[in-house]
């Protein structure tokens, strides 16, 4: 049956099929890339080539779980710049202000990432006189649930109030919209942000002076003078709560909100290993020697700059555990009891004007990964 389709329809409508989101969307794609009488063609085609648009999935995908065909597809779009330029155009967009990124408010008061259509942010820039290239400047960052690629685009050269009042949104220091956003749109948010900002501090390349140019995807930037290829990168830190068996030690840097104690952390040394560069920060911070460590997991940390923090649960023998503390970094560290632990993680941090100590220590909130070492070792101890 396939013998009349002329090669050059099936081609046409492979190439259709490359550039749309992973399912869904077809008809549209197809009828926005080509000439109105090929449109029935292609679309014959692509039924013959892929069988209905119902079951329509890209990678034979059927076989596969969602989660591969997504990942899958992701990989394509940082690769072929006409694909995702073709995704962009149907795609989600987080907008950020200024790296601020934009929420909303539920009607119960809840904020939420206000995730708008491609085709809405197009209206915005329309309206607000800009060119609507400034879209093409998006970064791929995810894909969703229900396979539509995600983006997130800087809008910092329109005008805030504007671009709020237009979206129905706010936008808030990232900082804080962390802290109101719940589940899977903390990470995302703070994902869409940390590329937006290293493509703002990697526009020329650091061997030559020149710009670098980005692919469309966002994923890499090159030197256009001696090739060289920029990729985002994140800053390798362990965080570590080490324990007695009976207590664990938390510590505080001046800087840190008052009253508020963590798990130990420490940037990785060039060419260290996770192990070493554990070992070293609790040697150099509270002059204590490690005896065993367990890795517990981690997390990508946006603050102040992007960290891919490796997490630990880790011991020292009871009879050395005397803190000889590193004060030029840390104000303070101690060891607490499961009680004491038990007691700050049911506290809630004090709001930020509050002046002098406030009564009773805190916790990191449970967005970052020292609370869920301190979690993870409460509920230990409560085992023994
Ligand atoms: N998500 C979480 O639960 C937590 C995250 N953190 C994060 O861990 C990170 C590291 O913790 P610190 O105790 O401050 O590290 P640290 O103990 O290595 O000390 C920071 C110092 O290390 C030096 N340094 C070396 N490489 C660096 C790099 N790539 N970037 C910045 N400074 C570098 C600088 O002199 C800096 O002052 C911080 O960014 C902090 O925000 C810290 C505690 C909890
Ligand atoms: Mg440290």
């Amino acid at each position: 049956m396939q013998s009349w389709v002329k090669r050059s329809h099936t081609d046409t409508a492979k190439r259709a099929l490359n550039t749309t989101s992973l399912f869904g969307t077809v008809c549209f794609k197809v009828q926005t890339v080509l000439i109105d009488e090929e449109v029935e063609m292609v679309t014959h085609c692509c039924s013959l080539i892929r069988g209905p648009f119902k079951s329509l999935q890209l990678f034979g995908s059927r076989d596969c779980s969602s989660y591969v065909s997504r990942t899958r597809y992701l990989m394509r779009l940082k690769e072929d710049d006409e694909a995702c330029r073709g995704a962009l155009q149907s795609g989600n967009v987080l907008l950020y202000h200024k790296l601020a990124p934009l929420l909303r408010q539920t009607q119960r008061g809840r904020y939420q990432l206000h995730v708008l259509q491609a085709t809405d942010v197009k209206g915005i820039l329309g309206k607000l006189g800009k060119d609507e290239q400034l879209l093409n400047t998006s970064v791929l960052i995810g894909c969703s649930d229900s396979d539509i690629a995600q983006f997130s685009l800087d809008v910092g050269s329109l005008e805030k109030a504007a671009v709020e009042e237009m979206c129905g949104g706010v936008f808030i220091d990232l900082r804080k919209a962390f802290f109101l956003l719940k589940g899977p749109e903390a990470p995302l948010v703070t994902k869409g942000q940390a590329l937006l900002r290293w493509h703002q501090t990697h526009a020329y390349c650091s061997a030559t002076g020149q710009p670098t140019q980005r692919n469309q995807a966002g994923s890499q930037r090159v030197c256009l003078t001696n090739g060289t290829t920029y990729y985002p990168q994140m800053a390798p830190v362990v965080i570590v709560l080490l324990s007695d068996g009976r207590r664990c030690l938390l510590a505080r840097q001046s800087t840190f909100p008052l009253g508020m104690y963590s798990a130990l952390a420490g940037f990785c040394d060039m060419g260290e290993t996770m192990e070493e560069t554990l070992r070293r920060e609790v040697a150099e911070e509270v002059g204590l020697e490690v005896e065993s460590l367990q890795f517990s997991g981690s997390q990508h940390w946006p603050f102040p700059q992007s960290s891919f923090m490796v997490a630990c649960h880790a011991t020292v023998s009871p009879e050395n555990a005397e803190v000889n503390l590193d004060g030029v970094e840390l104000e303070d560290a101690r060891w607490f009891t499961l009680e004491e632990i038990e007691g700050a993680l049911k506290r809630k941090p004090p709001p930020q004007s509050t002046k002098g100590e406030p009564t009773g220590f805190w916790v990191p909130p449970s967005y970052a990964i020292a609370n869920k070492l301190i979690q993870e070792w409460a509920n230990q101890q409560k085992k023994l």
